[in-house]
């Protein structure tokens, strides 16, 4: 039977209204439920970001884009908690949004309700295609699954196998220049940092500062991942709309990125089995049950892939564990590197201080003992952080109707009402800059003041809480081995071009402007004769 189009129109018309009606009454019910809820809680108003159109928020979409535009994007946060306090909300094309720097809150949404607050919301579009779901993307069971087999990996002894830079400084060395020229140090760490995590983590490096002669086993690899995060960033800026942008490049890119590390995902389990099957041939030939097939690996050399296919033989998960690592710990680790370069050439007085603290080891390689020990070397790196963050902010969403501890009425002591959906930014680079906690000099570079520093929840530059960083250890001894071996090799250094750090934002926090210097070598030093 066919309906005549009247009647076609008159039920579309009937549907529409009806789940029209369906949802305002949905709608009006949440409502009040959250109103009650915020009452029981003793719930206050936080303020309101000022906007013209405060439901679409256009307006504030605009001013944000002017100035990511001029580098300042993290400057007009700041002045917006001078303006209305530590906590406000604003709201973004219809999304709530809530911004606090207030530690109360910082402490709940991290640790004491963390996991009210999900991570995945904000991440999946960005990173799916080029990571998956895992520890990055997932809450829940899966974020959970997903730790727990990471963690073994970041024992401290098993980060102290430094041998593994080696190679990798020796060939970041080659690419200093002669005396007098100009160098793009962030440019070598980017490089330098994804060379070591692929060797690292797949046994491979992409070999992104190898020299010409050298022919890298993965010639495309370093370009198709940079492209990759590059684009995970605009996706993120785009959010839905990403879906009606051209995607071959990024299909080719992230399809080049998962065949390298599929090819090394087997290549470990192969090696896995042979060892099993190696160690049950010792075992037999000796009659005894003692030993296993781990002891049967060379330790020296292990990769992280070796490493998880000791605790899981799933291909999936061990290729999500080894990307998720790469994107997490790559471009942030340059990131510390360069803004810590970048300070390090410009203030002379502390220059000499560290390089007095580094010649103390006479010229000797320095080994884990050596860099736990040198103090002021920890301050730079800290006070790096805590200036310039390698990652400036967290963003995470509320997976339910919840409350804060702080931040509402006039006084903005009275606990806040977060709605189910609500995006919470926080940002750690105004965080780590409130001067109630480092004083009127918060703005300015000085490892002195950590002599005293006992910051608690006002510096976190790895986070706090369940969902802290991994690899932090990793990070700094990475940082710290890289800064000792440079100055040991140079006499000075000295900026390029004057001009204030300007921020880059990305999937980690850089210098806009690059770290562009010059050098002076030691004397007696082979890099003062560069090989490139
Ligand atoms: C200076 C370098 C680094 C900084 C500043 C840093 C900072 C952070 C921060 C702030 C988070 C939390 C993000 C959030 O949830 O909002 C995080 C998470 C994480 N980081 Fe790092 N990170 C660094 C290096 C590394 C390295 C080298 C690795 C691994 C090799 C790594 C692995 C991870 C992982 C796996 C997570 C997710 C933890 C989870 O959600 O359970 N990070 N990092």
């Amino acid at each position: 039977m066919v309906l005549p189009l009247d009647s076609i129109r008159v039920i579309a018309l009937v549907a529409i209204f009806a789940s029209t009606l369906f949802k305002t009454f949905q709608g009006i019910i949440r409502h009040r439920r959250a109103q009650a809820f915020a009452e029981a809680h003793g719930c206050e108003p936080a303020p309101k970001r000022r906007q013209k159109w405060y439901y679409f928020g256009a307006d504030t979409l605009v001013e944000s884009y002017r100035h990511k535009k001029q580098f300042h994007y993290l400057e007009l946060l700041q002045q917006n908690f001078t303006e209305y306090g530590l906590t406000y909300t604003s709201s973004v094309l219809g999304t709530s949004k809530l911004t606090t720097i207030d530690p109360a809150n910082v402490e709940a949404i991290l640790k004491t309700q963390w996991s009210d607050f999900l991570a995945r919301p904000a991440r999946k579009i960005p990173l799916d295609g080029l990571v998956g779901p895992g520890i990055l993307t997932a809450d829940g069971n899966l974020w959970s699954t997903h730790r727990k087999l990471m963690q073994p990996s970041f024992k401290r002894k098993s980060l102290e196998d430094f041998g593994l830079y080696d190679e990798h400084f020796e060939r970041l060395l080659q690419h200093f220049p002669t005396p007098g020229q100009v160098i793009d140090l962030q440019n070598l760490f980017f490089g330098f940092t994804l060379d070591t995590s692929t060797q690292h983590l797949f046994g491979c490096s992409s070999g992104t500062l190898a020299p010409s002669s050298v022919v890298s086993p993965e010639p495309a690899l370093a370009g198709a991942f940079d492209r990759s995060q590059r684009a995970a960033v605009e996706k993120f800026a785009l959010g839905w709309a990403d879906r009606f942008r051209p995607q071959l490049q990024y299909w080719r890119d992230t399809s080049r990125v998962h065949r390298f590390a599929d090819r090394y995902v087997k290549l470990a389990l192969q090696r896995k089995r042979d060892n099993n099957d190696a160690s049950l041939e010792k075992q037999e030939s000796k009659g005894t049950s003692e030993g296993s097939a781990s002891a049967s690996l060379p330790r020296a050399r292990l990769n992280f892939l070796d490493e998880l296919c000791e605790r899981t033989q799933n291909h999936d998960d061990i290729r999500k564990g080894a990307l998720h690592m790469l994107v997490a710990g790559r471009d942030s680790t340059a990131s510390l590197l360069s803004n810590l370069w970048f300070m390090l050439a410009r203030d002379k007085r502390v220059w000499h201080k560290l390089k007095e603290e580094v010649d103390a080891l006479q010229g000797a390689q320095p080994g884990s003992e050596n860099l736990r020990d040198m103090t002021y070397l920890r301050f730079c790196i800290n006070e790096s952080l805590r200036c310039h963050p390698a990652i400036p902010w967290s963003l995470r969403a509320a997976g339910q109707d919840t409350t804060l501890p702080s931040g509402g009425g006039s006084d903005q002591k009275s606990p806040i009402f977060v709605k189910a959906g609500t995006t919470v930014l926080i940002p750690l680079y105004c965080l780590h800059r409130r001067v109630e906690f480092w004083g009127a000099d918060a703005d300015r570079f000085y490892p002195e003041r950590w002599e005293d520093a006992k910051p608690g929840w006002s510096y976190i530059p790895f986070l706090a809480g369940p969902r802290m960083c991994l690899g932090y250890q990793f990070a700094i001894n990475t940082a710290s081995y890289v800064t000792v071996r440079m100055i040991q090799e140079l006499e000075s250094i000295s900026p390029a071009a004057e001009g204030p750090w300007k921020e880059e934002l990305g999937l980690s926090m850089a210098s806009a402007d690059g770290v562009h210097v010059r050098l002076a070598y030691r004397k007696d030093k082979a890099s003062a004769v560069p090989h490139m």
